[in-house]
């Protein structure tokens, strides 16, 4: 669903990205994992099309995403580490016109923002201003307009972050009821336990290079997995 091939980006003369290869496939839950500065955002934001990127291949469902922008994005849902909503808008304003975007016929929007607003405790608020909301608002609403069009493919950066110990239960329950749907989910976080006990795949990057990257039960089969972060990142010295 997501595959990105030999992939550089520099900016300036700064080589961020040193050939990544990434392979998400439908039904994966997919953690990209690293310390700060590792290349992880830069990464996300090249494979959605956000940033242009020095050489490789990136392809979403089978298409090239700088051919095929419009296809790529149809079926994909991006969650930035610091949602930038439209601070002029009403919470139910947002969404309806993100699911105006994706042409989403009025009865099944209706129901998916009831559904998913009910789920993310946030249907008393969407009548305010996202200006009012706090961060950990801005972030529900920013999944709840990713979940509205059912993406494939589903990329999301620091997606636990801000978010309460509910919503953090309820977005990994709605990761595996998509995964087992047959969608993609790409994402990268800081929490190794998440990634450990959520992910079936995992990747591990360094100063822009992949160092480990498979089966999370494979790879953690007789260690922590972070244990294992550890020991990958020792090795730079
Ligand atoms: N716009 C930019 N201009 C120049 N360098 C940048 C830019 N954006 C990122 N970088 C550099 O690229 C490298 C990778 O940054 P990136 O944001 O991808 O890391 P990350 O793994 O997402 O880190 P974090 O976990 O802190 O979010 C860093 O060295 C960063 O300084």
């Amino acid at each position: 669903m997501l595959k990105i091939e030999n992939l550089i980006k520099n900016y300036g003369d700064k080589n961020v990205l040193k050939d990544i290869n990434l392979n998400i496939e439908s039904g994966d839950i997919f953690g990209f994992i690293g310390k700060n500065g590792a290349g992880k955002t830069t990464t996300i934001k090249c494979a959605v099309g956000l940033i242009d990127f020095d050489s490789g291949n990136i392809e979403i469902n089978s298409l090239n995403i700088k051919a095929h922008p419009l296809e790529c994005k149809e079926v994909t849902a991006y969650i930035p580490d610091n949602p930038d909503l439209y601070e002029f808008m009403t919470g139910t304003e947002y969404l309806n016109f993100i699911a105006d975007v994706f042409d989403i016929e009025l009865f099944e929007r209706t129901e998916k923002i009831n559904e998913y607003s009910e789920i993310f405790d946030l249907k008393d608020d969407l009548s305010s201003l996202i200006s009012t909301y706090s961060h950990g608002m801005k972030q529900k609403l920013a999944i709840i307009s990713a979940l509205i069009h059912n993406p494939k493919l589903l990329i999301l950066d620091e997606p636990f972050v801000g978010l309460d110990p509910t919503a953090t239960h309820f977005l990994k329950e709605q990761f595996k009821e998509m995964c087992n749907r047959g969608c993609a989910i790409f994402f990268s976080t800081h929490v190794l336990e998440v990634a450990q006990n959520l992910c079936n795949k995992i990747a591990i990057i360094k100063d822009g290079v992949i160092v480990e990257q498979g089966n999370t039960k494979e790879i953690a089969e007789n260690s922590s997995l972070e244990n294992i972060f550890m020991e990958l990142m020792k090795d730079e010295n």
